[in-house]
Formats: structure tokens, C-alpha cells, sequence
């Protein structure tokens, strides 16, 4: 049964650019942003069960292991959409910080998306995984597709774009989780000081022009989450005085990451945070498609 196991990689995004436009009355914040995947990854294993059943493993304890596990979730929806008798386990081999602004879980749920439209043969487009990955969060679809694109509406619709100036992230995570939802709830939609300059981030990709890329950094929920956490504004002090070229908060936080060009200021810098805080990373912007099925 083992050699039918199917491995996914599921890595994690950042923010660049994180706007929003105003309060939907669904609840949810119309939104717009320039997001990147990174090579900090989780993978996830999927092996057939000879009975019908989900069971779901992860390295990390306390990530929840039923039907509030996005991956599971993903496994779950499948099943009952196109009337799958067969089980599974899914191993998910944590890598990626959680409730840390990163997309991990989507990550998850997207990479489960994949890998089970293959073992299953199930033979569904990018489009209907991508509209099962809406219903699961507002960031499965990106992580889907991967690479590098504009969100809009809730983050579920993509516009694709062209991969950045290749570069290090160096990525820095306080000892506090995050809910998004918290950080949405705070944002006062009609007292936001500055919007970020999301046409310059589209063109600095699009001419791969790294330092345009670091000025044109921008996300409206920084503000909030700091107030929460005011270790957020302290790492971002820090990646600035080492010598990072551009820095923001991803997401709803409270990761931080810093760009640099150059390996050497990426060890710097990882080595400056690390004195500060434990979870410290240092990735390179993936940027194209990576997201394939490993075997
Ligand atoms: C902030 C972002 C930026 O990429 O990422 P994370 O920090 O979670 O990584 C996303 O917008 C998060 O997407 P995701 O984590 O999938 O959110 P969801 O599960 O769909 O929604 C969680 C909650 O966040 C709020 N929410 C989410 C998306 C959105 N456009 N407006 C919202 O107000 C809602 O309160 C919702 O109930
Ligand atoms: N596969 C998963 N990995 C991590 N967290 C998960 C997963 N599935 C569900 N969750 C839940 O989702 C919440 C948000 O986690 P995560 O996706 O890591 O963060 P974020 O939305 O900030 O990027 C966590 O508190 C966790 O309980």
C-alpha cells in the first residue's frame, strides 16, 4: 500500500503589499495584495487506508488533528463532493510557524487539495481545487497556484504575476500566535494612515527591481498587530539597524521579514535575530510555480 503514498510540498507566503479597500457586509475585508511563496516549507505525505476513514498526523502536537485541520478539511470536502469510498492519513510534516501570518495551514489544505486529486484520480482542474480551497480559507487558492500574484476580493481571486528579483527573506517570529480574524476585527477601515503603493510593488516585480520592491513593502494590518504585540515593531527596528534592505510584518502577523540581496547579510541578520527571538529563518523568495507533487 506505502509505495501508493503521494508527497506534496506545501510552502509558505508572504505578504509584500497587504490592502484594504473596506468591510464587506459579509463580514470578510475586500482586500488587495501582492503575495510570494518562499521556500519554508511543510510537506505533506498522503497514504491510502485500506478502510474509509480521514486520520490525520502532524509533527507539531498541538496543531489540531479533525475537521479544524485545513488539510483535513481539504480531505473531508473532496470525499463528499465527488462520493470517494476510500481513506486516508495525512502527515504533515511541520515546518512553517503557526498562526504566524505564513499560510501554513492553507498551505497544508492546498498541498492535501493536490496530492489527493492525484491518488484519488479525480481529474479536477486548478480552477475547481482552487473553488474547494475558497470554501476551506481565503488563501488556499494562492497557495494552490503558488508563485506570485495579486489577490483581490477576500485574497481568493489571482491575478498571476511575473516572479520578483531573486533575494533572501530572513524571517523572524515573536513567541505569540495570532488570530486573523482578531487583527481584522481591530482595523478601522476609515482611519488607515497609509495605503501601500500596490501598482509600484507590481511594477518592481514585473522590471524585477529589488530596491523598488523594499520601498514599495506596505501592509495595513502592521499597525494593528503591533498594538497587540510591540515585539512586532521591535524586530522590524532590529532587521532595519542590521541591515535589511526592506522590511514588513506578513499577513496578520506577528512574523516579520527582512529582504536582502546578499547571503552574507542574510546570515547576518540571522544571526542579529536570533539573539532576540527563537524562531528565526532564512529562505529565498520561490517566486515561479514550485508547488509540484514530489512523488
Ligand atoms: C491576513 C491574511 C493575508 O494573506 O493571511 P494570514 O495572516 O492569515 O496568513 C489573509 O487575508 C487571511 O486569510 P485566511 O487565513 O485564509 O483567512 P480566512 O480563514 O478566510 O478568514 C479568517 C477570518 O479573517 C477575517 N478575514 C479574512 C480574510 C479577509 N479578506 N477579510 C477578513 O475579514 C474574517 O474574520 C475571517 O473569519
Ligand atoms: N494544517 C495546519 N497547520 C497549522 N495550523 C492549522 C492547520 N490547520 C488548521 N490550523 C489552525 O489554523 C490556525 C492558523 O494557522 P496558520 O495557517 O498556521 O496561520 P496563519 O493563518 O496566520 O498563516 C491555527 O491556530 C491552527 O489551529
Amino acid at each position: 500500500m506505502n509505495n501508493l503514498r503521494v508527497s506534496v510540498k506545501a510552502p509558505a507566503k508572504i505578504n509584500l503589499t497587504l490592502d484594504v479597500l473596506y468591510k464587506r457586509p459579509d463580514g470578510y475585508h475586500e482586500v488587495e495584495m501582492v503575495m510570494t511563496t518562499v521556500d519554508l516549507a511543510d510537506r505533506v505525505d498522503l497514504i491510502p487506508l485500506d478502510h474509509d476513514e480521514i486520520r490525520l498526523d502532524c509533527s507539531a502536537s498541538f496543531v489540531p488533528d479533525d475537521i479544524r485541520n485545513h488539510a483535513f478539511k481539504a480531505a473531508y470536502l473532496l470525499k463528499e463532493r465527488y462520493r470517494v469510498k476510500k481513506g486516508v492519513r495525512i502527515y504533515i510534516d511541520k515546518k512553517i510557524p503557526v498562526a504566524a501570518g505564513l499560510a501554513g495551514g492553507s498551505s497544508d489544505a492546498a498541498a492535501a487539495l493536490r496530492g489527493l486529486n492525484r491518488l484519488w484520480n479525480l481529474g479536477l482542474s486548478m480552477e475547481e481545487l482552487a473553488q474547494i480551497g475558497a470554501e476551506i480559507g481565503s488563501d488556499v487558492p494562492f497557495c494552490l497556484y503558488g508563485g506570485t500574484a495579486l489577490a483581490k476580493g477576500r485574497g481568493e481571486k489571482l491575478i498571476p504575476l511575473s516572479s520578483p528579483a531573486p533575494c533572501w527573506v530572513v524571517l523572524a517570529k515573536p513567541p505569540v500566535g495570532v488570530s486573523t480574524a482578531d487583527v481584522y476585527g481591530g482595523l478601522r477601515v476609515n482611519e488607515i494612515k497609509a495605503h501601500p503603493a500596490t501598482d509600484n510593488m507590481i511594477r518592481a516585480i514585473e522590471e524585477q527591481n529589488f530596491s523598488m520592491m523594499c520601498q514599495s513593502l506596505g501592509n495595513v494590518l502592521e499597525e494593528v498587530t503591533m498594538k497587540l504585540y510591540p515585539q512586532v515593531r521591535q524586530i522590524k527596528e532590529l532587521m532595519l539597524a542590521t541591515g535589511a534592505e526592506g522590511v514588513l510584518m506578513s499577513g496578520s502577523g506577528p512574523t516579520v521579514y527582512a529582504l536582502v540581496q546578499k547571503e552574507m547579510k542574510a546570515q547576518r541578520l540571522y544571526n542579529a535575530l536570533r539573539g532576540f527571538v527563537k524562531d528565526v529563518y532564512a529562505a529565498r523568495i520561490l517566486g515561479g510555480n514550485e508547488t509540484d507533487v514530489l512523488d
